[in-house]
């Protein structure tokens, strides 16, 4: 039976716009449905925006670290209408470019939110569309608990769009996008907690770092609040629905604040999409499941992204796209390799890691030594920040080989790019020292670990 499209991709997010466009450019006649705005989360209301908010933030304390170098003013002023519109601005030009990429490699761009009708056929608007294959990269979705008040609170979505900044915040979660907007928040001048309901932030992540980090948000300004949960929320005052919010503690503890955001997870995008119509099949929170080629429990059907709640990462899902696009054009079996994913969290120091931490090295019952350092960084020596960086390097013993690196610290995501490459490569500790640092750097350390710094052999 002839179909309309060779493939159509629900979703213009990181992995759909990759998947669509390359298979276009390759000879497949492709749609894509999109109900937001092109380029998904990381391009509308994630890794893009974030950063630009990051930088902003940055600049609320590198005010204070100039005097240190000579530098005086007469009172520093922050506006942040002009850091949220100029933002939209940029945002609005990368949604352009997107749309030029797909309409240049022939992707019809379909504007709406598209439903399955059966396992080729979808429906966006009332009009149907058949495809041989469809692709599901629709993302993931904030994830807030239910509890009284709840209504009360707002996600990373809205963190983007705030009419204005409050004068005191409070965070709840305590992963990537927590500690990231605690940052943003500290760094733009609100009085930022952080309250997290475990022992200790950025479960997941090396312990060393763990705690390490926390010590830097809280020296930078941040109240973090560990083993610390809300049990409800009201409006301090009913008649001002915009006003100041009463946090009930689980500890007894109440405090107002201006603004509570939520960051305690994301969950797969599915509902809306009638899978069972097509009968594809969703595990734990949604996540719809796929084979080792990203074909799901419907032959026709494909997902990729944060949808199949693997690791929730733009690279990763664009990364799995084109493995997806190898698959179907030179029928290569997918081998898609998800240890040593370097990633970072952008907070204020911004973590940087890949491999294994010490604890998964640990689970894993390798034999390991552990180099560790942590030292003022030579900007500080003169701002007057008692700001500090901190590095590990994991090393196996049977073969030299590096299997971890992890840094807190500025420029941590920049610098472990590189140690991706090295590590992914295979590289020893004997490589790492026969590398010459560059010098006066913090990325040197990584190449001068000494038997002075070995923590555990
Ligand atoms: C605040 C925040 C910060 C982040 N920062 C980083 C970072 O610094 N680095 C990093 O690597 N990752 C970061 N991420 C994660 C990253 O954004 C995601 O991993 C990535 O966007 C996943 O890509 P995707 O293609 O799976 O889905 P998405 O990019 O989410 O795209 C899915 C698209 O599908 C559309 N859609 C949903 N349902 C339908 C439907 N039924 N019909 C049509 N369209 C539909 C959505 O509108 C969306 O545009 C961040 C995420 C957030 C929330
Ligand atoms: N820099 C980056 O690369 C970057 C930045 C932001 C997001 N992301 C991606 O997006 C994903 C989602 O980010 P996230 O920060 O929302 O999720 P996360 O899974 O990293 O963290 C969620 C946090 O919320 C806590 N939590 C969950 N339920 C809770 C509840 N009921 N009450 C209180 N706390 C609760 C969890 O314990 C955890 O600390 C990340 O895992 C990451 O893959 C990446």
């Amino acid at each position: 039976m002839p179909y309309q499209y060779d493939l159509f991709v629900i979703g213009a997010g990181s992995g759909g716009v990759r998947a669509s466009r390359i298979a276009a450019s390759k000879g497949y006649k492709v749609a894509v449905a999109e109900g937001g705005a092109l380029g998904g989360t990381c391009v509308n209301i994630g890794c893009v925006p974030k950063k630009l908010f990051v930088y902003g933030s940055e600049f609320g304390h590198g005010f204070d670290e100039a005097a240190g170098y000579g530098w005086s003013h007469q009172g520093v002023e922050f506006n942040w209408s002009v850091l949220r519109d100029n933002k939209t601005k940029e945002i609005q030009r990368l949604n352009g470019i997107y749309g030029n990429l797909l309409g240049n490699a022939g992707v019809e761009v379909i504007a709406g939110f598209a439903s399955f009708v059966d396992a080729h056929t979808v429906m966006v608007d009332g009009k149907t569309y058949t495809a041989e294959r469809i692709l599901i990269a629709v993302g993931a979705k904030p994830f807030i608990p239910e509890f009284k008040g709840s209504d009360l609170v707002v996600s990373s979505n809205e963190m983007f769009f705030l009419e204005e900044l409050p004068q005191k915040a409070l965070v709840v979660g305590g992963g990537y996008i927590a500690v990231e907007f605690a940052g943003i928040l500290n760094g733009l001048g609100v009085e930022t907690s952080l309250a997290y309901r475990g022992d200790q932030l950025l479960r997941g992540f090396d312990q060393d770092v763990r705690d390490f980090a926390s010590e830097e948000y809280k020296k930078s300004g941040i109240d973090v609040r560990l083993n610390t949960d809300v049990e409800y929320i009201e409006l301090a005052d009913a008649a001002d629905p915009k006003g100041a919010r009463t946090v009930y503690f689980k500890d007894g503890h109440v405090e107002e604040f201006g603004l509570i955001l939520y960051a305690t997870g994301r969950v797969p995008n599915v509902a809306s999409l009638a899978l069972d119509k097509a009968g594809v099949k969703t595990g734990t929170n949604g996540a719809v499941i796929i084979d080792k080629n990203f074909t799901t429990s419907t032959k026709s059907v494909f997902a990729l992204g944060d949808v199949t709640d693997r690791i929730q990462l733009t690279p990763v899902a664009i990364k799995e796209a084109m493995a997806l696009i190898a698959y179907w054009f030179e029928g290569k079996e997918v081998t898609f390799d998800y240890d040593n994913i370097p990633t970072a969290v952008f907070s204020q120091p911004a973590i940087g890691t890949v491999g294994l931490s010490e604890q998964e090295a640990e689970t894993r019952g390798l034999d390991f030594r552990v180099y560790q350092t942590d030292f003022r960084p030579m900007k500080h020596t003169l701002s007057g920040s008692t700001s500090r960086s901190m590095m590990k390097l994991l090393v196996n013993n049977a073969d030299d080989k590096v299997i971890g690196a992890h840094m807190v610290g500025d420029y941590a995501g920049e610098i472990i790019q590189g140690l991706g490459i090295a590590i992914k490569a295979g590289a020893t500790k004997a490589d790492f020292d026969d590398t010459v640092g560059v010098h006066p750097t913090s990325a040197e350390e990584f190449v001068t670990f000494s038997a002075a710094s070995l923590k555990k052999k």
